[in-house]
């Protein structure tokens, strides 16, 4: 129970709602028990009249009286039951919500590095799934237990009151329910979650076959992938019929202990009843009732434990998650002021995961308003840089200043706000065009959206589209051409207008013309804005103020296009190969 010690803020926080709710618990209760107790002064007042004790209009009196109280009883013990719903299984719905939410917090606040080191399906599953089994416990297993240990306690002592040998009989058969429903529901557990795997495994399979369709056609691996569908479908329908079994034995193991108890009741209290221990047939009958309202309860004993021990793993779960604390914290909860000068001072970073040195010693130095260009090899380093201005990562060694600051001493948010960012994998959500671009800026006018996609030479391809810039994406934007999302990535990034602008190779799927384009429209907007470029033309480079050549995370060649044409090395290599290129075309 310890990890499950994580709810009690939330039990707190609904206390009212809990406290109401168990109050009407125990009264519904105890208006369900008044059934037997009627049952069996009908009993008696049917002796009393086959003995002449008492005559027909007496008899109808009484009779008429007890069955009205049975039925407004039950009425008002269904009402309440009603309510007790509403407030404990509600509270259990607001804990699920407020649980979940706590999650997803934490979850955005978790750095990269958590994210390369579990699985997406990982975190879905415990902001789903375990979040659901513990709502189980903070709902059912609560309103459950509750009941139970009234109904048990007002029952105990009604029973042992009327006839104490007879109840000692007709509970017996009772914890032996109680242990085999609870071993059942631990079994019904382990092959449900067997089976969750295996549903996992099949939508996993099924979503990544129809994401790579394209590919799966030009391979004509069409027959492959239906064959593994159909192996992997066929375990999943194994484990499904495995499980349906023990369910299947869960109703049948309830009647049968049911109908043991009724059989003690009837032997052991008709016997009673004729040695005269007990007054009245209505006893038996008023037991066979009890027995009947506790084998629900107490079969809900060891399902509840059960319910709890899988909320405690669950919980576990969900808090070896909670506790992890964001590698990258704000440092500074004051609002700072961000301008456009960056220094990076002999900064070294490794990548945890791969151990891979990405930076050595690298520095540099650009004045806002600048624009610098990042040239190298793949994997030299240069999406690091850009990962390291917007502290995606914190560096290992060395220092990276904004306008004489650390940046880790920068308000986080501040820092993050004030850059735009066009990744290389220009990611676009699942909606229009208009919100793509308008997520850089939310208060940005349907003006502002046509002016930003105009800069980035995407607009006269959106307006071809018959619902222009209403026009939805699919999943990863598919309907777009690789240019064109890189495109709207761009604009999304320009209509927020930062001072920092970051441009990770995304220009590589545009033609040479448009990007000229682009980088003249940039040149005019980044006036006062500093930018970055990394690319492996040198016609993104060109017109930098400055530029820097990586190779295997240490800068080898620094200048500007001018100087750098004239020194042998990268740059002027990479130039003459692509100057050719161009020629030849
Ligand atoms: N998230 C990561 N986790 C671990 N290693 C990484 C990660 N990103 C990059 N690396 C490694 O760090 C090195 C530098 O990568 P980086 O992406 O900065 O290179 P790049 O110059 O931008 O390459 P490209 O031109 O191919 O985009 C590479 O060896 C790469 O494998």
């Amino acid at each position: 129970m310890k990890e499950l010690q994580h709810l009690n803020k939330y039990f707190l926080k609904y206390k009212t709602h809990l406290l109401i709710g168990s109050v009407i618990t125990v009264v519904a209760r105890i208006f369900l028990l008044f059934t037997p107790r009627y049952v069996k002064e009908i009993f008696i007042t049917i002796e009393k009249y086959s003995d002449n004790s008492i005559n027909k209009a007496v008899f109808k009196a009484e009779l008429t009286e007890a069955i009205l109280y049975i039925i407004g009883a039950a009425v008002f013990a269904g009402i309440l039951t009603f309510f007790m719903r509403q407030t404990i299984i509600n509270v259990s719905r607001y804990i699920e919500y407020d649980l979940k939410n706590e999650v997803y917090a934490q979850y955005q606040k978790l750095s990269l590095n958590f994210y390369k080191k579990n699985r997406t399906g990982d975190l879905m599953n415990r902001i789903s799934e375990d979040v659901s089994r513990v709502r189980m416990y903070a709902g059912p297993a609560l309103m459950y237990s509750i009941n139970t240990i009234t109904l048990f306690v007002i029952v105990l002592i009604y029973m042992f009151n009327a006839a104490p040998k007879l109840a000692l009989f007709t509970i017996a058969p009772l914890p032996i329910l109680s242990i085999a429903i609870y071993k059942l529901s631990r079994e019904i557990h382990k092959r449900s979650t067997i089976v969750q795997q295996y549903l996992s495994k099949l939508s996993t399979f099924t979503q990544e076959s129809f994401s790579g369709i394209s590919v799966i056609k030009a391979y004509g691996i069409e027959p492959l992938t239906a064959s593994n569908f159909e192996t992997l479908s066929a375990t999943s329908k194994e484990k499904q019929v495995n499980l349906a079994k023990v369910q299947a034995l869960f109703f049948p193991m309830m009647i049968l202990l049911i109908g043991v108890s009724n059989l003690l009741v009837i032997y052991i209290g008709g016997m009673q009843y004729i040695n005269g221990e007990i007054e009245s047939l209505g006893t038996i009958a008023e037991f066979i009732i009890y027995v009947n309202m506790l084998t629900w309860p107490v079969a809900t004993v060891g399902w509840v434990t059960s319910i709890v021990q899988q909320a405690e793993a669950s919980q576990k779960r969900i808090n070896e998650f909670l506790k992890i604390e964001p590698e990258i914290k704000n440092n500074t909860p004051n609002h700072t002021e961000i301008t456009g000068d960056i220094a990076f001072n002999k900064v070294s970073f490794t990548y945890d995961d791969t151990n891979i040195q990405a930076l050595k010693d690298v520095s540099f130095k650009i004045n806002e308003g600048e624009t610098l260009a990042i040239l190298g090899k793949t994997g030299s380093g240069k999406s690091t840089i850009l990962d390291l201005i917007g502290r995606l990562y914190d560096v290992d060694a060395g220092s990276i200043t904004i306008n004489g600051t650390e940046i880790n001493q920068l308000n986080l948010n501040d820092l993050r706000n004030s850059i735009g960012y066009v990744p290389q994998d220009a990611f676009l959500f699942s909606d229009s065009i208009k919100n793509n671009i308008r997520f850089g800026k939310e208060d940005a006018t349907d003006e502002d959206v046509i002016k930003a996609a105009k800069n980035a030479q995407v607009h006269k391809n959106i307006v071809k589209f018959n619902q222009g810039y209403n026009t939805v994406l699919g999943e990863r934007g598919i309907t777009l051409s690789g240019g064109q999302k890189q495109r709207v990535s761009i604009a999304r990034a320009i209509i927020k207008s930062p001072k920092i602008l970051l441009f990770d190779d995304c220009l590589s799927a545009v033609d040479t013309e448009t990007e000229e384009k682009i980088l003249e429209n940039l040149n005019k907007l980044s006036k006062g804005k500093t930018t970055l470029i990394v690319s492996h033309r040198v016609s993104s480079a060109k017109n930098a103020d400055k530029i820097i050549v990586l190779e295997n995370g240490e800068i080898v060649q620094k200048g500007n296009h001018d100087s750098l044409i004239n020194t042998d090395g990268y740059y002027k290599d990479l130039y003459l190969k692509q100057l050719s290129e161009s020629d030849a075309k």
